[in-house]
């Protein structure tokens, strides 16, 4: 099956050729992969044009078409049975059903009766909610893991190296963190698992089990140990990546890609820190929390807040609701340029300031584009000053054929960013130097027990920190500040520690050089962000006056008060996520969060110039900053009264 691109009709095309596909299959192997029912809603329209608005008239940029969808028979979901049983072999001993197999994970069932997951083991508080997810597998006991070591911690996971007793291979294991007795968030949780459970190629993170503990009530999720995340090896100094083992990665990635496209896919949340490399120089993509199913059948309009800011699309940021797998393409050529400047190329601090950087890179869209757009945001991030595209410019040093391919993945019109199959047939990859075979990419020593060991002292000392107080000069106070680090913008758990930016001459409080992991990213006075983990009232979602980029509240003061947090244009809650939505809420499943300066989003009424509102926006974020650095002057001084 080909790629989903961003050409309506071939989006139709092929998703309702996979749709039939897949319905096929289902008949034949009715216990394979099926989705949860509740998950598949997600969809957007991926039948009709993937982002009409957009598409009428940005035609800004590239000149490279986007090839024709290609059928690749290697991601036929007809051959799915076969990888699908490698997944059914085995049997948990505690079930005592199927046959034994000697490398054991997940355990097939006879489909189609009733409970049948319920008979698998599975608790009720899943089965009654998510039985679809479920379907066909029985759990792991924790019993037969051997937890080794905290290797990564996510916004809404723990993530734990293991050991697999009975096969005895290493494991990362990652500990989901929902309330069991809340639907919604025992679907959200099922839906990481449903698209899983859809993904099977070697360049896609593989889920090998699901893992109950039946003393917490915990459910983990089993996935192939890998060492090292992209974003991580960036960050080092002492790696430095050649051309060909940038192709090696490129080529990687967009397989990856290719296939998560063809199975009607969307990633949403794609950069360097969800892009896990082996030992052995395979990549896969990881982390599916933020990603979502196309149902041509069932339309929807989708969150526009997914995406980690610095690799955005600009459509997303413009609110579009109806969007395609454009918006990955786009985060793939923000990580190519990455993988040779060794720094991401657009990390902005604001949606605003995201915005203006694209314009000023890839060219503002034209005075007709304004006139006709409908995309719910353009207005706030209308620039009155028009920019020129300079990515051949600003990227004169690289290599000429991998600057042709960054042109089409940064193209500002969604249409022109052709699709990862056509991306994988572009001069970069036939050009010498030919990219490399995985196997020769150079090892690197695994960095992730000992970025764990940092984050775990950076926590000590920080709870140390907090009862001392009262000691430090200005810059130290401003960098030890604990204002949470903006919802979506980084590891609040990781890294609270906040440093003075010299760089702008302003009390920024800026994460420190990287987050993911506790390893330092390169980029010095920016912040890190996260996946669309914007602050948002589920109210708004449930009053009809707010569901659709109804940005009501987004008057500066308003957002001060609020602690800036821009009120999520959240579309649907059947697209509603954790990830990008429950962050921040009063009933987040995953308790509350304290001390959190709420990320902002654009602070500025709809109408403003971009300049001014950067401006704006640098003096709010600057008396925010302020204020939190009085009150932490104040609770230091309250702190020294009472000692
Ligand atoms: N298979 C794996 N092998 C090794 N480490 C892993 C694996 N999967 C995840 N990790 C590490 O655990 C961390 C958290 O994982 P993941 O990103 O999936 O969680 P998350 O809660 O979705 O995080 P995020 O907040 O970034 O979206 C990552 O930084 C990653 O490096």
């Amino acid at each position: 099956m080909g790629c989903l691109c961003s050409k309506g009709t071939n989006v139709n095309n092929h998703v309702a050729e996979y749709e039939a596909k897949k319905e096929t299959e289902r008949r034949q192997w009715p216990t394979e992969l099926t989705p949860p029912e509740e998950v598949t809603v997600k969809g957007n329209d991926a039948s009709r044009n993937s982002q009409p608005s957009m598409k009428s008239s940005l035609r800004l940029g590239s000149s490279v078409k986007a090839e024709p969808v290609e059928q690749n028979t290697k991601d036929k979901i007809i051959n799915r049975p076969a990888s699908g049983h490698r997944r059914h072999l085995t049997l948990d001993s505690m079930r005592g059903r199927g046959r034994q197999e000697p490398v054991s994970s997940i355990m097939s069932l006879p489909h189609g009766a009733k409970g049948e997951a319920a008979t698998a083991g599975w608790p009720p508080w899943l089965t009654s909610v998510a039985g679809e997810a479920v379907k066909g597998w029985a759990p792991r006991s924790a019993d037969s893991y051997e937890k080794l070591k905290k290797i990564g911690q996510g916004t809404y996971s723990s993530v734990y190296k293991a050991r697999d007793l009975k096969s005895d291979k290493i494991v990362a294991m990652k500990k989901v963190r929902f309330v069991q007795m809340e639907p919604e968030s025992v679907r959200f949780m099922a839906r990481e698992i449903g698209i899983l459970r859809r993904l099977d190629h070697p360049n896609v993170m593989r889920l090998e089990a699901i893992v109950i503990s039946s003393q917490s009530g915990s459910l983990y999720l089993v996935f192939e140990y890998m060492e090292h995340d992209l974003a991580g090896l960036l960050a080092s100094s002492k790696v430095k990546f050649t051309e060909p083992q940038i192709k090696c990665y490129m080529q990687q990635i967009l397989r990856g890609l290719e296939h998560c496209h063809s199975r009607g896919i969307l990633h949403r949340d794609i950069k360097g820190a969800n892009i896990l490399v082996d030992s052995n120089g395979s990549l896969k993509i990881a982390d599916f929390g933020l990603a979502t199913i196309l149902n041509p059948s069932k339309k929807h309009p989708l969150t526009s807040r997914v995406v980690t800011l610095w690799y955005r699309a600009p459509e997303l940021l413009l609110g579009a609701t109806d969007y395609g797998a454009a918006i990955d393409l786009w985060s793939v050529g923000c990580i190519l340029a990455e993988l040779f400047t060794g720094k991401p190329i657009m990390p902005g601090r604001t949606e605003v300031e995201q915005t203006h950087k694209i314009f000023k890179l890839c060219g503002s869209p034209t005075e007709a584009f304004w006139k006709k757009t409908k995309l719910p945001l353009a207005s706030s991030f209308r620039s009155q000053r028009v920019y020129k595209r300079s990515v051949s410019q600003t990227f004169k040093d690289l290599p000429s054929s991998s600057l042709a391919l960054l042109e089409v993945l940064l193209s500002i019109d969604p249409q022109e960013r052709g699709t990862a199959s056509s991306a994988l047939k572009s001069g970069f990859f036939t050009s010498t130097p030919l990219p490399c075979e995985p196997s020769k990419l150079p090892r690197y020593p695994s960095s992730k027990e000992l970025e764990a060991r940092i984050r775990d002292e950076e926590a000590k000392r920080r709870r140390g920190e907090s009862g001392k107080g009262g000691k430090e000069d200005d810059a130290s106070k401003i960098s030890n500040t604990r204002i949470a680090i903006p919802e979506g913008q980084g590891k609040p758990n990781m890294s609270t520690n906040y440093h003075y930016n010299q760089d702008s001459g302003n009390a920024f409080p800026i994460v420190p050089p990287r987050v993911k992991n506790g390893c330092a990213h390169q980029s010095k006075s920016v912040i890190h962000p996260n996946a669309a983990g914007y602050s948002w009232n589920k109210k708004m979602n449930d009053d009809p006056d707010h569901s659709v980029h109804g940005l009501r509240h987004n008057h500066p003061a308003e957002l001060m008060r609020q602690g800036t947090g821009l009120h999520q244009p959240m579309v649907d809650s059947s697209d509603f996520h954790p990830k990008n939505g429950r962050r921040g809420l009063n009933n987040d499943s995953r308790g509350p969060r304290k001390n959190k300066m709420n990320y902002s989003g654009p602070l500025i009424p709809p109408g403003g110039n971009t300049e001014d509102m950067l401006k704006e926006h640098e003096r709010q974020i600057q008396v925010a900053v302020r204020k939190a650095q009085l009150n932490k002057i104040g609770s230091d001084a309250e702190n020294n009264d009472t000692n």
